[in-house]
């Protein structure tokens, strides 16, 4: 069964159709990619999938159920996970904090008693700054745990995004340009950090991002959109030398390189 399954999705901003008939799937394990042109629909998917849109039309499925008219906050619950283009981080806490109070967030925190979880679930705080170093590190974050946010560089900020949104526990993650504003170095040690976490935790990743060679390097599959409709899927590498893909997206020189 896939993790994730969108059907025949479309939905209209006035005259604007921003997707057009989307299917996608997204199996246990897998790393997808989502690429395309500005304004292709990319984040317009995310938003029906996590639910800040309804679309006009078509089903979003996990694991089978259908959540297509599910609130944000259910979906968040069933263990959707998303990152946004620009960072949503709380600039002036430290690097910890923000992990733990997605941590909260998520199972419940009783300030009176200190104890989060349901009264079967009670875990030790302790237990949860445990899991949030865990998270740091296996996120290349070991050692800024304690700095302030606002005072790290940007290519750190993703990273940090990435661990907040694994601490609330998901199945499914939604990265929405992790690598945007990234050098080609740091591209590719962030790729290596999200196979490590997929492998970790076993998850699902869904990533849109513009840059090429990171989603070809680390997907399983990818879609790239054009115009709100699907214009190629399949492996890699398979779509980056697609010759509609190369037309309407990348080019003969990034198709090659
Ligand atoms: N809330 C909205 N109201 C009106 N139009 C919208 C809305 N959200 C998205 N759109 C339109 O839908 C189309 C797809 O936008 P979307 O942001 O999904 O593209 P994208 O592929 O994510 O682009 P980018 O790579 O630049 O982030 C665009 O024409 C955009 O203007």
């Amino acid at each position: 069964m896939s993790v994730l399954e969108v059907d025949a999705l479309s939905i209209n901003f006035g005259g604007v159709q921003a997707l057009r008939e989307v299917t996608l799937r997204a199996g246990e394990w897998e790393i997808v990619g989502i690429i395309g042109p500005n304004g292709a629909g990319k984040t317009t998917l995310f938003n029906c999938v996590t639910g800040f849109y309804s679309p006009t039309s078509g089903r979003v499925r996990h694991r089978g159920r259908d959540i297509t008219a599910m609130p944000v906050h259910a979906r968040a619950a069933l263990g959707i996970g998303r990152t946004f283009q620009n960072v949503g981080l709380v600039k002036n806490a430290t690097v910890l904090e923000n992990l733990l109070t997605a941590q909260h967030l998520r199972i419940g925190y009783d300030p009176v008693t200190g104890m989060v979880g349901g009264p079967a679930t009670f875990v030790e705080e302790r237990g949860l700054t445990d899991r949030a170093h865990q998270l740091l590190e296996l996120s290349g974050l070991a050692g800024h745990a304690h700095a302030r946010v606002a005072d790290l560089p940007y290519g750190l900020l993703k990273r940090i995004e990435i661990a907040t949104v694994l601490a609330t526990d998901p199945d499914l993650l939604l990265l929405d340009e992790p690598g945007s504003g990234l050098g080609p170095e740091e591209a590719h040690s962030l790729g290596d950090t999200l196979l490590g976490l997929r492998k970790e935790f076993g998850l699902t990743i869904v990533m849109i991002d513009h840059h090429v060679p990171l989603v070809t390097r680390i997907s399983d599959y990818v879609y790239c959109l054009n115009f709100g409709e699907v214009l190629a899927e399949g492996r890699p590498d398979v779509v980056r030398r697609h010759p509609e893909v190369v037309r309407a997206y990348l080019g003969e020189e990034e198709a090659a390189s």
